[in-house]
């Protein structure tokens, strides 16, 4: 079985502006400066708390737990209508539908909570691809622990997949579960792609089915 697992922010969704309007709105109300686009593509990638932590930071704010609790509370509200400026990246679309044509069963590992993940997944139409779905609150592990890539596996019903992700925390979750990865180097990592572990890097969805192809031909020839 050709199995393939995504990640979603940074990897089959640009949605970096929507966060970052989430983000200045809790700011705005709460009479504090906003932050950058850049700097919200920093914070993006360890989940909903995470980026909320940062963005207090950022800001100057303690990272105290019960103002933590609020401001994360403000901005899942500012964050869970339909996406507006979030987009898909170039060719993920037609590099999806090629996956299903090759007989490639799909699946979804993110760190995005579970509500968001599904209005985007369905905004997208992406959700008629993914037979397995684990998001940032789905398990008491997130990524990088390899338990939500395990789940969406065993969900899968396969023995073996390839990762797809944009970040250092992908590469470290695929690591984790010993799972090969492929790295889109369009994404939010900090990193250069040569300093992060990875069995594939591509800078284009139109170059993943043929990687794909290639990785699945190698492994189950
Ligand atoms: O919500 C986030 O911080 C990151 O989500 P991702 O795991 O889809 O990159
Ligand atoms: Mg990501």
């Amino acid at each position: 079985m050709k199995a393939v697992i995504f990640d979603l922010d940074g990897t089959l969704i640009d949605s970096a502006p929507d966060l970052h309007i989430a983000a200045n709105l809790v700011l705005k109300d709460e009479g504090l400066p906003a932050i950058s686009l850049e700097q919200t593509r920093g914070f993006i990638g360890r989940g909903a708390g995470v980026l909320v932590s940062r963005m207090m930071t950022a800001v100057g704010l303690a990272d105290d737990p019960a103002e933590h609790a609020r401001l994360l509370a403000k901005f899942m509200t500012h964050y869970e209508g339909e996406p507006r400026n979030t987009v898909v990246y170039p060719g993920v679309m037609d590099a999806l539908a090629r996956l299903q044509a090759m007989g490639c069963t799909m699946g979804l590992c993110t760190n995005k909570p579970e509500a968001p993940t599904r209005i985007a997944l369905k905004h997208f139409g992406l959700d008629r691809y993914m037979g397995a779905v684990a998001s940032g609150d789905t398990l008491p592990q997130h990524k990088p622990d390899p338990a939500p890539l395990r789940h969406v596996m065993r969900d899968m019903g396969a023995g073996a997949a390839l990762y797809v992700g944009d970040s250092e925390v992908d590469a470290e979750t695929s690591r984790a579960a010993r799972m090969p990865f492929a790295l889109y180097t369009e994404g939010y990592r900090k990193t250069a792609p040569g300093d992060l572990p990875h069995d594939y890097a591509f800078d284009h969805w139109d170059k993943l089915p043929g990687l794909v192809q290639r990785h699945f031909a190698e492994i189950l020839a």
